[in-house]
């Protein structure tokens, strides 16, 4: 490729509404361009690179058995009635009218499109087990798409789907597809981790989110120091502090705390420890109120909360719903003579005694509450959000903190899809049995930009050399020098008689604007060709990831770039 044919528009300046590098870079790169919020086109060195994510993707699940096909995009909505999720994402699905007034959608992802295809093909045993699996666009209509291709509301995923026979199976066929997509990172070049992560809506048990470690990451993650303990800090398990003394229960007060709302404001107010208050919190659960009980100095974690008390949507309560239930407004609520409302418990909270809370009346806190005598719980349980300095729940040994781009998830579903379409087969001895399934997300385009999150620098884009657009670029410091030209065309062609991908920046522009140029668009090997070049046939030979260039003489070009992107 010549840079004088080359569609890439590379910016001067960096666009104001990109937020993290990885935006900024691939804009000032021209490698993408915004075509409406979240909607983006891939323009020619962004196809590049996403084509050879794809192709380490591809080889590694076909190697692990995988079968690649294309699945519609148009998702007809009676299989997502069939399978109870039409009505259970509102706004985030693209829905869609066709001529005859019939309801579809633009895929979100495919479990109910693959498995209406398998019920209808697979009725023995031995056709499993079987692993199809596409790369495809998917549409999401995020409330805030933002960051490039970080979320966007139109992006590309590979999602592979397994069918097994039975649960062991489909354990064996998990820890295939995690391997692989060890294997796919790695290959990517990435810094990443597999943590244990939340099934969120779809059920099912297992999953682990593959975490590209960034400080622009969203997700925050914690992994031990030690073992292999990794989690999403959603999930991740918290170990109960006890309190170091015991003390006398005392008789439960009511004291009076004019305009002393908040846990510290009491705290100092009464001169008790916030570890000794309890917090209050109402969530409404679909059409049910339910109250969640923290130690004061704590944080609530609503993924814990959603796992002891499953329901669609659930939310933080509104001060009115608060003020219907309790009389009182959030700051002085309290678990004491609450009335028919759930109460479930931090596990922290088992230990305070002599505690305080909210007597449900404005103006008033109680003091001494204890535990049973006082109020009681439907149950205890981890629901408060792990925080910096506690230990691994596996070995007890420091946690660190990360945060995290997730580009990758793997779920065990089990028979949550097959049972709702009935896809079967009939066993060995032609009894009917429920296929077993497992599902396998990548974010391809989401790939390519946490790569530019993890490896950039003031001059820009540092592309792994297993996915550069090009893995070389030849700069001839001036076109009008006919010998510079000679042996810039001459290097060129014996590249890319090796195979080498390299483009040649023929343009007529200074040098420096030459450079500039080839270290943002990150290209792995940078050839000067210059004066020197044509007097002593020395050329500037610099890796990306190098601060500085070496001279090399100009017959050795071809083996040592050949070497370095071998090695
Ligand atoms: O997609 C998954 C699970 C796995 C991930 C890996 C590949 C296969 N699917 C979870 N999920 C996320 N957001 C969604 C958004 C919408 Cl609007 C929807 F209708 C459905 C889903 C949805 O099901
Ligand atoms: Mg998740
Ligand atoms: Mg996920």
């Amino acid at each position: 490729m010549r840079m004088s044919n080359a569609l890439i528009p590379t910016l001067r300046s960096t666009p104001a509404e990109a937020e993290i590098i990885s935006h900024q870079l691939l804009l000032k790169a021209g490698f993408i361009r915004r075509g409406a919020a979240g909607i983006y086109t891939y323009m020619p060195l962004a196809y590049r690179v996403l084509k050879k994510i794809e192709g380490i993707i591809r080889g590694e699940m076909d190697n692990a058995g995988g079968q690649e096909v294309l699945l519609p995009i148009i998702q007809p909505a009676e299989l997502w009635i069939e399978s109870g999720r039409w009505q259970v994402y509102g706004d985030e699905m693209f829905r869609v009218k066709d001529r005859h007034n019939r309801d579809f959608c633009l895929g979100p992802t495919h479990e109910e499109i693959i498995t209406d295809l398998v019920r209808g093909e697979v009725s023995s045993y031995r056709q499993l087990p079987l692993y199809l699996y596409q790369i495809q666009n998917k549409y999401r209509d995020e409330r805030r798409p933002r960051f490039g291709l970080m979320r966007g509301r139109e992006f590309i995923m590979k999602d592979l789907y397994s069918f097994d026979l039975n649960d062991e199976n489909l354990d064996k066929s998990y820890k295939i597809m995690y391997k692989a997509y060890e294997n796919i990172f790695t290959k990517c070049g990435l810094n990443f981790r597999p943590v244990e992560a939340d099934s969120g809506a779809i059920g099912g048990s297992t999953t682990h989110e593959f975490m590209v470690l960034a400080d622009s990451g969203e997700a925050e993650i914690v992994y031990c120091s030690s073992c292999d303990y990794a989690a999403n800090t959603e999930i991740a398990a918290c170990t109960p502090e006890k309190p170091k003394d015991s003390e006398e229960l005392k008789e439960i007060q009511k004291v009076e705390t004019p305009d002393q709302k908040t846990i510290n404001e009491i705290s100092d107010f009464l001169q008790i420890s916030p570890s000794k208050c309890i917090k209050t919190l109402f969530f409404t659960a679909d059409e049910e109120v339910i109250a969640i009980l923290i130690r004061g100095d704590r944080t609530i974690n609503e993924i814990k909360v959603q796992k002891i008390h499953p329901c669609n949507n659930l939310g933080l309560a509104s001060e009115e719903e608060v003020q219907s239930i309790t009389n009182s407004s959030p700051g002085f609520v309290g678990p004491v003579g609450l009335k028919n409302v759930k109460i479930y418990a931090d596990l922290e909270v088992e230990h305070i005694i002599n505690g305080v809370c909210g007597a449900n009346e404005d103006g008033y806190h109680l003091i001494n509450v204890n535990l049973n005598k006082d109020y009681k719980v439907e149950c205890f349980a981890d629901l408060r959000l792990i925080e910096e300095g506690e230990l691994c729940p596996k070995c007890q040994e420091s946690l660190n903190f990360a945060r995290g781009i997730e580009v990758g998830q793997v779920f065990k579903l089990g028979t949550r899809y097959s049972e709702a379409l009935n896809a079967t087969y009939l066993d060995s001895n032609g009894k009917k049995q429920i296929i077993h399934m497992g599902c396998y997300g990548i974010g391809v385009s989401r790939t390519l930009a946490a790569t530019v999150e993890q490896n950039n620098d003031e001059n820009g884009i540092i592309w792994p050399k297993t996915i550069a657009p090009y893995q070389v670029i030849i700069i001839p410091v001036s076109v009008k020098d006919e010998e510079q030209v000679r042996l810039a065309e001459e290097l060129y062609k014996q590249l890319q008689e090796k195979g080498v991908e390299v483009i040649l920046d023929d343009r007529n522009e200074r040098a420096g604007v030459k450079f500039k140029d080839a270290d943002l668009i990150g290209i792995p090997v940078k050839i000067t060709i210059g004066k020197k070049t044509a007097e002593n046939n020395m050329i500037e030979y610099k890796l990306r990831t190098e601060p500085e260039f070496i001279e090399v003489n100009y017959e050795e070009v071809v083996q040592k770039t050949l070497a370095y992107l071998n090695d």
